[in-house]
């Protein structure tokens, strides 16, 4: 133990990186984040390498947790978009039934109303951090409700359909049908001008889409039954729906289920239809059809510490001697191809957190995202490129990880920087969507009344069909021009970061280690340039932990300063 290792930046005694240290490390620390991967040990030989020093008779138990075969690793399915298309379900229909009795031949009528059509409604939960359940679906149908029956029983309720997201999922709605908005529209124009250009009546009393006769009548009484005029129905619930078009940030776990799209209103059973001269209709009208909508899945945050980092620097060893996730681990470069999140407890299962972050709020856990290694020029999609550069931009906190025994950690710093600060230039200069000023596009704010603001700068655009207005605040059916523009991020340089200094364990690398933090006090104290470039960059508290992940050494005060950092 004689080699001149990395300082570790702990206690006087730990400064010798011996067993005795490797010891203390594993004692309860005052953060004391279980470190969950203790659960699962393999003692299969195969997995511990011979050469490595740490293989020695009183390693610890977990090393080969730490250090595992490069085929031991479990799947992790991740998806950050989707596209949806959801369906309310459909109101059931009105009956067309009679009171009959014995001495009563002509009984009054006595037809149910249908059910209305189930809901699509939406939650955001903790512990989700995915999309890929609800981009399998792909097409999500709430039930029908059932048709009404004679004695007056009213059809059952359609079923809801919930859709859990992640916490930080941002919903957007790409297109929409409505066909109470259609309908009004329609009968709106037929007021407007009753006839086509071809002279065909526009607005028919005579819809079969919209009533219903009694089974045993003839469809040639289509033509001979007078219905009367019938207003388009919306369920009462429908005024719980958001704003049209739907934009929500979904940032906040929600106690309850938000409604988006009511399910149709049930159709009226024949009693509705009773008229002084009509004391027996011989119709029911039929449910309105749900509404259809075509909504944008993003998660906008991936996890609260991203692990920035090059490929093989140690990012998965450092998520699993954090957390309970088994990533995959292996001496080559792009072992990891797709992010991992990893969820670290910090108040023991108990419900309290022993530490509270920052700004006081009370967390008992907090999510790490192992993220694919950046190589050079990745802004130009070199290697695993944008895609993940793309979840780093997703993450609250950055977490560096630098290798120490690979060069020198100063220079990679500055280089991890400096792919993020090209990816951002690339990100703020790309263009906006073609909307601007093509008529019958309008802009369209998407926390506001979903009315066009012509004050408002110009960054959404949806293509409005239709020139009317319903007046309820609903927009009408609309398709959208092209791909919604980029989720708008807070700038890299602004976001909470430190360095996790790695692989403290193999020789010569305090040297390094120290080079690393005299270099990061100098940015803290403003002497030498932010590592971004940006003079606003945040470094109110840059430090650097050094750790050896693969003995599981320092790692515990990563948690301690992450909730530090957490909002
Ligand atoms: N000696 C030592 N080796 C380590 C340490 N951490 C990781 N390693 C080794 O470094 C190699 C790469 O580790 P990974 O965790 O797969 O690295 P990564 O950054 O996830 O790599 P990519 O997924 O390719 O980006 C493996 O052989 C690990 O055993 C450490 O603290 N000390
Ligand atoms: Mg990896």
């Amino acid at each position: 133990m004689a080699h001149p290792r990395a300082c570790l930046n702990l206690p006087m005694r730990s400064l010798l990186f011996n067993r005795a240290w490797i010891c203390s490390t594993r004692s309860p620390s005052t953060i004391s984040a279980t470190i969950l991967s203790r659960r699962w040990q393999s003692t299969t030989p195969s997995n511990v390498r011979p050469d490595d020093e740490t293989s020695s008779p009183d390693q610890p138990s977990d090393l080969s947790y730490l250090n595992p075969d490069p085929e031991d690793y479990s799947r992790f399915i991740f998806q950050d978009k989707c596209h949806v298309t959801v369906h309310a379900g459909a109101g059931g229909n009105g009956c067309v039934s009679y009171l009959r009795e014995k001495f009563i031949e002509e009984g009054p009528p006595n037809g149910g109303d249908g059910g209305s059509g189930g809901g699509i409604y939406i939650q955001a939960v903790e512990g989700l951090t995915s999309l890929h359940k609800l981009a399998r679906r792909g097409i999500i149908k709430a039930s029908r409700g059932r048709n009404g029956q004679g004695k007056s029983k009213g059809g059952k309720r359609g079923d809801d359909v919930l859709l859990q997201v992640p916490v930080g999922t941002v919903v957007r709605e790409v297109e929409r049908y409505d066909p109470v908005a259609e309908e009004i529209a329609r009968m709106r124009r037929a007021k407007v001008e009753p006839v086509d250009e071809d002279g065909i009546e526009l607005f028919t009393p005579v819809r079969h889409d919209r009533w219903m006769l009694h089974p045993g009548a003839n469809p040639s009484d289509f033509l001979t039954v007078k219905f009367p005029r019938l207003k388009p129905r919306r369920q009462a619930i429908a005024a719980m729906e958001p704003k049209a078009p739907i934009y929500l940030d979904l940032d906040q776990p929600m106690d309850k289920p938000m409604l988006l799209a009511a399910g149709g209103a049930g159709g009226l059973g024949n009693p509705h239809f009773v008229t002084r001269s009509m004391g027996r209709p011989k119709f029911a009208s039929r449910g309105e059809g749900g509404m259809k909508l075509e909504l944008d899945f993003e998660l906008k945050l991936l996890a609260d510490v991203g692990l920035v980092g090059k490929p093989n620097a140690g990012k998965s060893t450092l998520l699993r001697s954090l957390t309970n996730s088994r990533t995959r681990i292996g001496n080559w470069e792009f072992t990891t191809l797709s992010p991992h999140i990893g969820t670290v407890i910090v108040d023991h299962n108990r419900g309290r957190p022993l530490v509270e972050s920052q700004r006081k709020t009370r967390r008992s856990h907090f999510t790490i995202a192992d993220i694919p290694g950046l190589v050079e020029d990745a802004h130009l999609d070199r290697g695993l490129g944008l895609g993940f550069l793309r979840h780093i931009d997703r993450a609250g906190i950055l977490a560096f990880v630098l290798d120490l025994s690979n060069g020198d950690p100063v220079e990679e710093l500055q280089k991890l920087w400096h792919e993020l600060g090209e990816y951002e230039r690339l990100r703020s200069t790309e263009p906006e969507p073609a909307a601007k000023e093509k008529p019958g596009v309008i802009d369209w704010d998407p926390s506001g009344s979903g009315l066009p603001d012509l004050d408002r700068p110009r960054n959404r655009a949806i293509e409005i069909e239709t020139p009317d207005n319903e007046g309820s605040g609903q927009a009408l059916n609309y398709r959208s021009s092209g791909s919604l523009p980029p989720l708008a991020m807070p700038p890299l340089h602004t976001k909470p970061w430190f360095v996790v200094a790695t692989k403290a364990d193999l020789e010569n690398t305090q040297e390094q280690y120290q080079a690393l933090q005299e270099y990061l006090s100098a940015v803290e104290k403003g002497t030498v340039e932010h590592p971004s470039g940006h003079a606003d960059g945040w470094k109110e508290k840059v430090s650097a932990v050094p750790v050896s992940a693969i003995n599981g050494q320092g790692v515990s005060r990563i948690p301690k300063l992450v909730m530090q950092y957490l909002a």
